[in-house]
């Protein structure tokens, strides 16, 4: 199958008798072109959900997969791309390098940096070190990196929870673009205006899904 998919997915923290579940039989897909917003209370699940999505980490039962393969398989940012609530980015690059690093092990077809720059409110940005940069900014080059391959999915975990609300119209237009353009956009958010663009939206609740 195309796009994002999770079948019957349990997942746990800790070892052994220790062991907590987390979710519980978790059943979702984001088909090609498709943006999906997971909702739920703090502690629910949700990053849980990104980060089997994006192959952080295996479910303890259930599969993973994109377009048909297991997300963990491939480094391949084309494949599955991730903006994580902590960014993950490389404190001693420039913003371009942050931004260009999956196309650097990637043979396929870029977005121009300058293009995904003026998009995200980074003009003039390109060489600053991104320790010399604000949360708010940190958040948007890490939302360009995720966009820079056109990646068949996308996954992103809170991506406007540090802007203001123009920023956030900026990044959430940008992930309307990448839906329209194609990919699979999972989106976790508490935010309105994630919802507001969503095609659908689903909602976690103590590591269970609420029916629609
Ligand atoms: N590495 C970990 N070890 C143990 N427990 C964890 C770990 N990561 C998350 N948890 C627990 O798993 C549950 C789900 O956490 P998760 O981060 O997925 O929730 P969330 O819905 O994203 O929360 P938030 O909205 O606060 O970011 C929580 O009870 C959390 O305490």
């Amino acid at each position: 199958m195309s796009g994002l998919s999770l079948r019957g997915v349990s997942h746990g923290y800790g070892a052994g008798s220790r062991r907590v579940a987390v979710l519980h039989d978790i059943s979702l897909s984001v088909a090609p072109g498709e943006l999906v917003a997971l909702l739920g209370p703090s502690g629910s699940g949700k990053t849980t959900v990104c980060h089997l999505a994006a192959g952080f980490e295996e479910p303890d039962a259930g599969t993973v997969d994109v377009d048909g393969r297991a997300p963990g398989a491939s480094a391949d940012w084309s494949l599955v791309a991730v903006v994580p609530q902590q960014h993950g980015l490389v404190e001693g690059l420039g913003v371009e390098d942050n931004v260009l690093l999956p196309t650097y092990t990637s043979s396929a077809p870029a977005v121009p940096f300058d293009r995904l720059a003026a998009e995200l409110d980074l003009d003039g940005f390109a060489d600053r070190r991104v320790g010399e940069t604000s949360l708010g900014e940190q958040q948007r080059i890490a939302v360009a990196r995720g966009l820079v391959l056109s990646p068949r999915v996308l996954v992103l975990d809170e991506p406007t929870g540090h802007q203001d609300d123009d920023r956030a119209e900026l990044v959430t237009a940008a992930l309307a673009r990448a839906a329209h353009a194609g990919s699979a956009v999972l989106v976790s958010s508490h935010d309105p205006r994630v919802q507001r663009i969503a095609d659908r939206v689903l909602r976690l609740d103590e590591g269970r899904l609420l029916p629609d």
